[in-house]
């Protein structure tokens, strides 16, 4: 069995590469950054270090590494041939791997099976818009793939944090695990992962670890991040953060529960789950990291709009989500080009416009006010500080 995956870091050998050679594949890494690709592919394994309660060490081998630019026509031979194909390179880029799973799926003999598509990614419905952009490659008309591809979405969580320096292609992630995949994709042949959980119905999963996981992370980075501080382990450990990020998860769950049925206690004890696993010392997690993207992670659907908006819409007004969104605001990194353009986007536009613009919200949202008022108090901040 074999499954190429697109994108080769953090989560790519951590989890997502780890979990599919458990599972029995061989592994074709592709990824962009040459050097990672060299070392992968002249390497013939690497370690998990799963850090925090019970550690344990884990081998990853039987896995080959492409560079899927300059090695095009040899990926979409392993692509062809191949049973699954995984991405985790960050939703705006599946724009850019989409071509060759096209050119793949289009040199696919019609006697296989079908290629299993999955994008893990930390976005809703990730996998819908790999399919949209792979359905729109030239010559690959929807009616070509019927048949020769199926796509499924899937919902993925382990903190792997960036790796330190000088530790070479070896992995620290979290024990924590889930994958999660939309069964109803297969049609009954849905493939051998036994790290993965398959449901009939992903969304109420999707929606419950991006709003819950991601938007409780972001909170612990950007809070941290005005409180002065690097970790996102020490972000917690600081009472006033920790109290902001419970009071954030507070206003979530009131969402999910009301929005998706799981039950208060369930939803309360996802939420503590979460909280340890963000105070993890042993995890060298950053704010920056975490942080990382910030106009994507304050876009209409994210983790902090998309559940803000939905309280809204139901005339809730969600203080702490709007804290969390102030403190986003105040975000700032110059290695992070989204952070930046995220300043010349509050430096060049009234309140109004910076508002629509980094939010997708309409001006008559329920939402809308409340955001273009920080966004208003954020631009009166930076104007006044030293340049
Ligand atoms: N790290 C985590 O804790 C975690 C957990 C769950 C989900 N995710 C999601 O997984 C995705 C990847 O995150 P990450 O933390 O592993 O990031 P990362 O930066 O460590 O890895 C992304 C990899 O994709 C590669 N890449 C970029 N453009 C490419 C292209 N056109 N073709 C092939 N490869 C390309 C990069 O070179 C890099 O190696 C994101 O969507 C993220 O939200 C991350
Ligand atoms: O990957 P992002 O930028 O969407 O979010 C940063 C982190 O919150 C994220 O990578 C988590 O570590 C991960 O989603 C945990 O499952």
């Amino acid at each position: 069995m074999k499954a190429v995956h697109f994108g080769a870091g953090n989560i790519g050998r951590g989890f997502v590469g780890l979990l599919l050679h458990d599972a029995g594949y061989e592994v074709v890494f592709a990824d962009v950054a040459e050097d990672l690709i060299a070392r992968l592919a002249a390497a013939d394994s690497y370690a998990v270090h799963e850090v925090g309660e019970n550690p344990a060490v884990r081998t990853v081998n039987n896995f080959r590494a492409l560079n899927s630019t300059t090695q095009e026509e040899e990926l979409i031979a392993e692509i062809a041939a191949a049973d699954i194909v995984t991405t985790a390179v960050g939703p705006h880029i599946l724009r850019f791997v989409a071509p060759a799973i096209a050119k793949g799926i289009a040199a696919r003999d019609t006697n296989l099976a079908p290629l299993q598509v999955m994008a893990c990614e930390n976005a809703i419905n990730a996998t819908d818009i790999l399919a949209k952009e792979v359905a729109s490659q030239p010559g690959a008309a929807a009616s070509a793939l019927d048949g020769k591809a199926v796509f499924a979405n899937t919902a993925v969580d382990r903190i792997v944090p960036n790796q330190e320096p000088g530790q070479g292609l070896d992995v620290t992630v979290e024990t924590f695990y889930e994958w999660v995949i939309d069964r109803t994709a297969f049609a009954g042949a849905e493939p051998v992962i036994p790290g993965a959980t398959f449901v009939d119905d992903l969304s109420p999963y999707i929606e419950r670890k991006l709003f819950t996981v991601n938007t409780g992370h972001a909170s612990a980075a950007y809070f941290g991040f005005e409180a002065g501080l690097e970790k996102i382990s020490e972000a917690m450990a600081d009472q006033d953060v920790a109290e902001d990020v419970r009071a954030v998860l507070e206003e979530t769950k009131q969402l999910l529960v009301t929005k998706h049925g799981f039950s208060n206690d369930e939803q309360e004890a996802y939420v503590q789950k979460i909280l340890v696993r963000f105070s993890n010392p042993y995890l060298p997690d950053t704010v920056n990291r975490v942080g990382r993207a910030p106009l994507r992670k304050l876009s209409r659907h994210e983790r902090f709009i998309g559940p803000a908006a939905e309280l809204a819409e139901r005339g809730i007004v969600p203080e702490a989500l709007l804290g969390a969104i102030a403190a986003a605001l105040r975000f700032t990194d110059p290695a992070d080009a989204e952070a930046t353009d995220l300043a010349g986007i509050l430096a060049s536009s009234s309140p109004a416009d910076a508002t629509a613009r980094i939010t997708g919200l309409e001006p008559e949202h329920p939402l809308f006010n409340a955001v273009a008022t920080l966004v208003e108090e954020r631009q009166a901040e930076a104007a006044k500080a030293p340049a």
